[in-house]
């Protein structure tokens, strides 16, 4: 594996903010680059911060957490792999975890419980997020902000508006990550289609919440070919995934494996991106133009400043249409909800 990342990393250019990193790697340059994740001792935090640690992407990982990151840091650390790993466990170090960083990852605040919404965490998720876009704003504006906590549709708008205020605001450094969706819309539709789940393809738009999720299997590949039925179990199955961990979990929280997984997958992309690989491509909620919507997730191209492209949708079928036109009002709302916290 190591070898044929060096191969691909070797034809890279680095932007001018990246230093070079002779070291671990024999002769061969790889930029340095620094990943914070914040809320890094969570259910999330933890595997999530793992995995960054696995990405040979990755030379400095800082993680921060208001509780328990120096085992966490320490535990991490000893893993033999390219990263240096330092613990930042207070308020008066959050400066220091984010400077430098070129990829902020934020799964700090309260998951749901059975019985909550998404928007039910809002209370207490929107002024955490508040404090550490701000600290973002002051420490590392430049680095690119993958935001995990929920809700989701309101948190991103949040930040945006706190970047604004701080007048640091770049569209395309700031992503809600959906990810998670599209890994359960693959692993859906592969099980009901038979066809091998590494080969699936499914974008996933909308939102991060209920019906705002629309998963677009009519666009799914490999075809296969599935009922109206069979199609509108798939798709209410996508919008309920976080439900049915919560629900799983009984009270113990929600999705934190999977998320971490999906956290990882689309840190990667943002660092390919960042590091000149061309062509890549995420579902992510991002100011846009696709919809009348400011924020919208669609399938965006990555690269060294960000969003190169947000993508349209594409042809949709009549109940993908429908579902787009039902989810534009909730989501609206959600967003509204976060711009007014953050301007007010
Ligand atoms: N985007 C998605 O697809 C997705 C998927 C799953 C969960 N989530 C959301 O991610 C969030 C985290 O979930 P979890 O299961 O890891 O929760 P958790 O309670 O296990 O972990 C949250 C961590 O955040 C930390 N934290 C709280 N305030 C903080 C602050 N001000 N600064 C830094 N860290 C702080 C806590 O100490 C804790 O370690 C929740 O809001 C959840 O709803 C989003
Ligand atoms: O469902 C949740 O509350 C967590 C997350 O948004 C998910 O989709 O799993």
């Amino acid at each position: 594996m190591r070898t044929s990342m060096l191969r691909s990393i070797k034809s890279l250019t680095t932007s001018p903010s990246a230093h070079i990193l002779r070291r671990g790697y024999a002769s061969e340059a790889v930029p340095l680059r620094k990943v914070t994740v914040l809320g890094a001792a969570g259910g999330i935090g933890q595997p999530l911060s793992l995995l960054m640690k696995l990405n040979p992407l990755v030379s400095n990982l800082a993680l921060y957490d208001i509780a328990n990151t120096p085992g966490v840091a320490a535990d991490i650390s000893h893993i033999n792999t390219r990263s240096e790993v330092v613990g930042y466990a207070s308020d008066a170090e959050l400066g220091k975890a984010l400077e430098g960083a070129d990829v902020v990852i934020i799964p700090a605040g309260v998951p749901r419980k059975p019985g909550m919404t998404r928007d039910d965490l809002f209370n207490i998720n929107a002024g955490i997020v508040k404090g550490l876009c701000e600290a973002i704003a002051k420490h590392c504006p430049k680095a690119l902000v993958n935001m995990i906590s929920n809700p989701v549709n309101s948190t991103v708008p949040i930040a945006a508006e706190i970047f604004k205020k701080a007048g640091t605001y770049d569209p395309k450094r700031l992503f809600g990550v959906t990810t998670l969706d599209v890994v359960r819309a693959k692993t859906f539709y592969a099980g009901k289609a038979m066809v091998p789940v590494a080969e699936v393809n499914v974008p996933v738009v909308g939102g991060h919440a209920g019906i705002t999720i629309l998963p677009l299997f009519s666009q799914a590949t490999p075809k296969a070919n599935l009922s109206d039925e069979e199609l509108t179990a798939l798709t209410k199955r996508t919008q309920d995934g976080g439900t049915e961990v919560v629900e799983a979990k009984a009270g113990k929280g929600s999705a934190t494996l999977s998320m971490a997984y999906a956290g990882a997958i689309f840190a990667d992309a943002c660092l390919k991106g960042l590091n000149g690989v061309p062509d890549v491509i995420e579902c992510s909620f991002v100011q846009s133009t696709v919809t009348e919507l400011p924020f919208f997730a669609s399938r965006v191209r990555l690269g060294k400043n960000g969003v190169e492209e947000v993508l349209g949708l594409g042809p949709l079928s009549d109940y993908e249409k429908e579902g787009l036109e039902k989810l534009k009002p909730e989501l609206l709302s959600s967003i509204e909800k976060g711009i007014k916290f953050a301007t007010q």
